[in-house]
């Protein structure tokens, strides 16, 4: 995989500020930039990160067909995190953002909640604004109603360690779907800290059985180990272009991803389709396994 160099803007919106001090989105859409132990806005300035020094555990991987752009695609799709208190959500923009305990840089990320990257996803181009300013607390309504109606795509995450904020994720869906009623809205529900295998509270297949009721998608990550955090990240992308491009355009990616996938997944492939053929009665464990899959509808 090559990568160039990732441009990190943040983006500011006054009345946000005002409210909140926090970081958001412009309503007209340019993008203001903070100065490392400056704290002032530098719009002039477009701060370049080196990814080898914050991708090099997740996103660096030979085998993958991510390349982090400088460039902005054309293609950008606004993707909000959402999710109970202390379930990652802050870790996983982290990531997505390069932001590393090891960070020697003179661009620094204040606040925790907007990030704008281009990467590359089969073969072609997506920029992603991701949105982390989901506020639980009861005077963050506004900013929750607020998020519900920006996304063009929504993370909603819980804890595999913690049963309520699963809970919760249940509830954040159904209030999704109440405010964008007549949307199809991709949604990934993430369990996120599958490193903590001996504090698992919530199953793998409950996160699935919740995801096949929910008509999301769904994926296990861990954000300490940066395991499943890119494919999550381009998982939403695929969920999106499913959605908005035409059949053929995504007849074209699926072929070239399957041209890539590695002969392992190729053969698990085949597999499940001749299990599928052979039991008839496997509806439901089929929709279960396809929500798994974050490259089809
Ligand atoms: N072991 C483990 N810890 C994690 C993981 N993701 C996040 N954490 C830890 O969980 C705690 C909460 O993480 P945050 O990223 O702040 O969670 P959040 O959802 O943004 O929390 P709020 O901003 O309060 O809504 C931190 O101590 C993280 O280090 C993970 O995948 N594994």
């Amino acid at each position: 995989m090559t990568l160039n160099n990732v441009t990190m803007r943040r983006t500011h919106n006054s009345s946000l500020q005002q409210q909140q001090q926090r970081w958001s989105i412009p309503a007209d859409g340019k993008h203001l930039l903070v100065q490392k132990d400056s704290n002032e806005y530098n719009p002039q300035k477009r701060y370049t990160i080196n990814p080898d020094d914050y991708y090099r555990r997740s996103w660096s991987s030979e085998s993958s067909d991510s390349v982090i752009s400088s460039e902005s695609g054309s293609n950008c799709y606004r993707v909000v995190l959402i999710g109970e208190h202390g379930v990652g959500k802050s870790s996983l923009a982290n990531i997505f953002a390069g932001v590393h305990d090891s960070i020697d840089s003179d661009c620094e990320v204040l606040g925790e909640d907007t990030y704008e990257r281009t990467l590359m996803v089969d073969g072609e181009s997506a920029t992603i604004i991701l949105l982390d300013m989901w506020d639980n607390k009861r005077e963050g309504e506004w900013i929750r109603d607020h998020c519900m109606q920006v996304g063009d795509a929504y993370l909603i995450v819980y804890s595999i360690t913690d049963r309520a904020s699963f809970e919760k994720a249940s509830e954040l869906r159904i209030q999704l779907r109440r405010a964008r009623q007549k949307e199809d809205i991709p949604i990934i529900l993430v369990g996120n800290k599958s490193d903590l295998v001996r504090c698992r509270e919530v199953s793998v297949a409950e996160g699935r059985a919740c995801a096949v009721v929910f008509d999301c998608k769904f994926i296990e990550t861990s954000a300490a180990v940066q395991h499943n955090v890119k494919e999550l990240f381009e998982g939403i992308v695929r969920q999106v272009r499913l959605r908005r491009d035409s059949k053929e355009k995504n007849e074209k990616r699926l072929a070239y991803q399957k041209r890539r996938e590695s002969i392992p997944k190729k053969a698990r492939r085949f597999w499940g389709k001749i299990v599928a053929k052979n039991n008839k009665n496997m509806a439901f464990k089929l929709k279960s396994k396809s929500c798994h899959d974050l490259s089809v509808l």
